[in-house]
Formats: structure tokens, sequence, C-alpha cells
């Protein structure tokens, strides 16, 4: 072997070698792509076994806080039309007769029961608990707890008097905690059940005039996701509800003294009606989504907001992944809308403040 044929046979090793450490970026790569398919399809594979056991509300023993009046009336009415017995919860007397009486029209046999407790949700634990006690012993064990008393007041943050703030937690929050508390026992030691929190789109996102309201419905999802964490292996599920304004008594009464800002900004996702409202909610309970989310921008807020929430189904949480940073997009065009709704609103105060002053 020539000396120039021995240094052509060395160069041909040598790139032979080089070329197949070349090749490893994309072995690995492809390696990395089987997995990651391999991976979806065996969540895929095992979805049915992470999705809950749909709840049978035929015979089911449901507790409706604020099932007097508005959305919760109209799940109660919901669940009542699918054969359960309710027990409805509110302070008023009368209006909770009232909603008996409508609830009735709409059985399906006759050994159905309709059971009223008046008291208020959020002021004594002691309470609380003892008349879910009564409701347990006439009714049997509590198989859905929907907590949907609730109140809203809306307002500038420094027109709103003090004691509003603790208030709107105390009926929102506590009022959501305590009935939790009082049958949560019951429910780990039967191995199933379900609890609901009706939230609000406010519950979301935080808007001009919510600086009370808000927080006291974003406190219901830091509840809900500790809780079900909790309680998952125990066979209950958790659900909130994020519906936007909806027809009812509390939604009259909240825009007697609603800013305009508000009003213009809540428009962005309509007016719903509340049984339509109550029939998503009460679907979406039985099946144990934890997320319920009502309307296309309710769709598109609870994929924005998902954060580090439990996932129910495989398809919820691709559809989360692929639709997020698109659904932020959007997002950055209706927050745009919002800054020159309250600049608009801004300047006209002010413009009609310095008219008045003319005169
Ligand atoms: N309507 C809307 O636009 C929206 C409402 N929501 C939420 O849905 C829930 C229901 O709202 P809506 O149907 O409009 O309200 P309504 O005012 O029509 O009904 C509220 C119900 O809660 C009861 N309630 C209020 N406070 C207490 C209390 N301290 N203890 C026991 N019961 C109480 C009321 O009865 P009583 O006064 O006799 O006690 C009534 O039955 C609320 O949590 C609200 O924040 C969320 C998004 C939108
Ligand atoms: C991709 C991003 C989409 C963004 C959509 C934004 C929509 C904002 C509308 C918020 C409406 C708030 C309703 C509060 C209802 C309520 O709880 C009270 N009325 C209770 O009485």
């Amino acid at each position: 072997m020539s000396s120039e044929e021995a240094l052509s046979s060395t160069f041909t090793d040598w790139l032979f070698i080089n070329s197949w450490w070349l090749l490893l970026p994309f072995i690995m790569l492809i390696v990395v792509a089987a997995f990651i398919v391999a991976f979806v399809l065996l969540l895929y594979m095992i979805s049915p076994l992470i999705s809950p056991k749909p709840l049978k509300l035929n015979g089911a023993h449901v507790v409706v806080t604020g099932g007097s009046s508005g959305i919760g009336k109209c799940i109660a009415i919901e669940c009542y039309r699918q054969g359960a017995f309710i027990t409805l919860v509110a302070r008023n007397e009368a209006k909770l007769l009232q909603a008996k009486k409508e609830l009735e029209k709409f059985a399906i046999n006759d050994k159905q029961v309709v059971l009223c407790i008046s008291v208020d949700v959020s002021s004594d634990y002691s309470q609380v608990e003892s008349v879910i006690k009564q409701a347990q012993e006439k009714l049997g064990p509590v198989d859905m707890l929907v907590n949907c008393a609730g109140l809203a007041i809306s307002g500038k943050f420094e027109d709103m008097e003090v004691d509003r703030f603790k208030k709107l937690m105390e009926v929102n929050y506590l009022g959501s905690v305590y009935p939790t508390r009082a049958v949560i026992t019951t429910m780990k030691e039967r191995r199933m059940g379900r609890i609901l929190f009706v939230s609000s789109q406010a519950g979301q996102i935080g808007l001009f005039g919510y600086t009370a309201y808000s927080p006291s419905k974003f406190a219901l999802r830091g509840l809900a996701e500790s809780l079900q964490m909790e309680i998952k292996p125990y066979n209950i599920y958790v659900t909130v509800a994020y519906p936007p304004d909806t027809d009812t008594p509390g939604l009259a009464e909240e825009n007697k003294s609603k800013p305009l800002e508000t009003t213009l900004i809540s428009e962005t996702s309509g007016v719903c009606q509340p049984d339509q409202v109550a029939k998503i909610i009460v679907r979406d309970a039985v099946q144990g989504n934890f997320n319920c989310s009502v309307g296309p921008d309710g769709y598109m807020l609870s994929a924005l907001t998902c954060g580090m929430s439990p996932v129910t189904s495989i398809t919820e949480g691709l559809q989360q992944i692929v639709t997020m940073g698109l659904f932020r997009t959007i997002a950055l065009f209706y927050l745009g809308s919002f800054d020159s709704i309250v600049r608009r609103c801004m300047i006209q105060r002010e413009q009609s403040k310095a008219a008045d002053k003319r005169e």
C-alpha cells in the first residue's frame, strides 16, 4: 500500500465513523417522537379509566343551597326532573315554599320528595351541620351537594362599603365551605358523591366593578382544586361552574347599582337563561367534570385559565394544550377593548362633571 492509499483509507474510516455521529441527533429525535406518540396513545387507552362513572340522579339525594331562586332553583328542577330527591336550602321560607311548589310540577314518580330548610349558610357552622344532619335523616345520605347560594354586589373599589368585602367572602366562600364540610365525612365513608361549586366567569378574570365579588369566586377555585386532590381516591368528584351573566332575580338586583363599565364589559359574553345554564351544570356535575363552562366565551376562558386544575378527560387536556396560545392572543384583544371601555367612561364622566359645574 502506497502512502497515498493509506491516507485515503484512514480518511474514509474517519468519515464513516463521523457520519454515524451526525445521524445520532436524528435517531434520537425519532425515538423521542415515537415515545411521545406511544405516550399519547397510552393516555387515550387509559382515558376511560380516569373518567369517573356518571352519577345516577334517579333516586339520589341532592342538596341545593340557594335552591329557592335563579340558577339554584333551575338546578334543583333539572335534578328533580331526572328523579332525584331534593333538599332546598335558603333563608326566606316563603320563597322556599314557592320554589317547592314549582319543583313538584316536574315529578316523574310519586315517591319523590322536596324538603325545604331555612338557614343562613354563611353565619354559623354548627347550624349548617345540624340542618344537613336533619336532611340526611329524612332523605338519606347526600349524593350531590350543589353550593349555589350566593350574592353579587358590584361597584367601584372606593365606593364599596368596607363591610361588603367581608359579606361577600362570608356568603360566597364560607357559605360553600360549611355545607361541604358537613357532607364530606359521610361521602368519604360511602366512597361516592359529587360536590358542585357555582363560581362565575368573574371567578376566572378580574373585571372593573368586581373587586369584592371576584375574589370570593376565585376563592372557590382554590378550595375546589385542593379538595379534589384529597377526595378523588374516595371516588368523590368536584365540579366548579363558571356561568356568565344569567337572567335571575339576583342579576336584576345586582344591576340596580352596577357601574356602566361593568355592564358594558359583561355584555361581551351576553346574558344566558337560567334553565339552559342549569342543564349544562347538572350534566357536567353528573359526569364528574372538574370544569364547567357556559357558552363559547366560557369555553375559551376555561381553556385559558386551566392552570394546574385537574383534567377529567384526555380530550379536554389535549384541547387545552392546542388552544391555549390562540386563546391568549384573542384575550389580548378583549383586554384592549375592556381598557378602552374604561377609559371612555372615565372621560365621559369627567366631561359631564365639568358641564354640571358650569351650569
Ligand atoms: N345570575 C348571574 O348572572 C350569575 C350568578 N352566579 C352565581 O350563581 C349563584 C346564584 O345566583 P342567582 O341565581 O343569580 O341568585 P339569586 O339571587 O336569584 O338566588 C340566590 C339564592 O341564594 C340564596 N341565598 C343567598 N344568600 C344566602 C345565605 N346567606 N344563606 C342561604 N341562602 C342564601 C337565596 O335565598 P334567600 O335570599 O332566601 O336566602 C336564593 O335562593 C350565585 O352564587 C351567583 O354568584 C354566577 C354567575 C352569573
Ligand atoms: C379568550 C378570552 C375570552 C374572554 C372573554 C371575556 C368575557 C368577559 C365577560 C365577563 C362576564 C362576567 C360575568 C359575571 C357574572 C356574575 O357573576 C354576576 N352577574 C352575578 O350576578
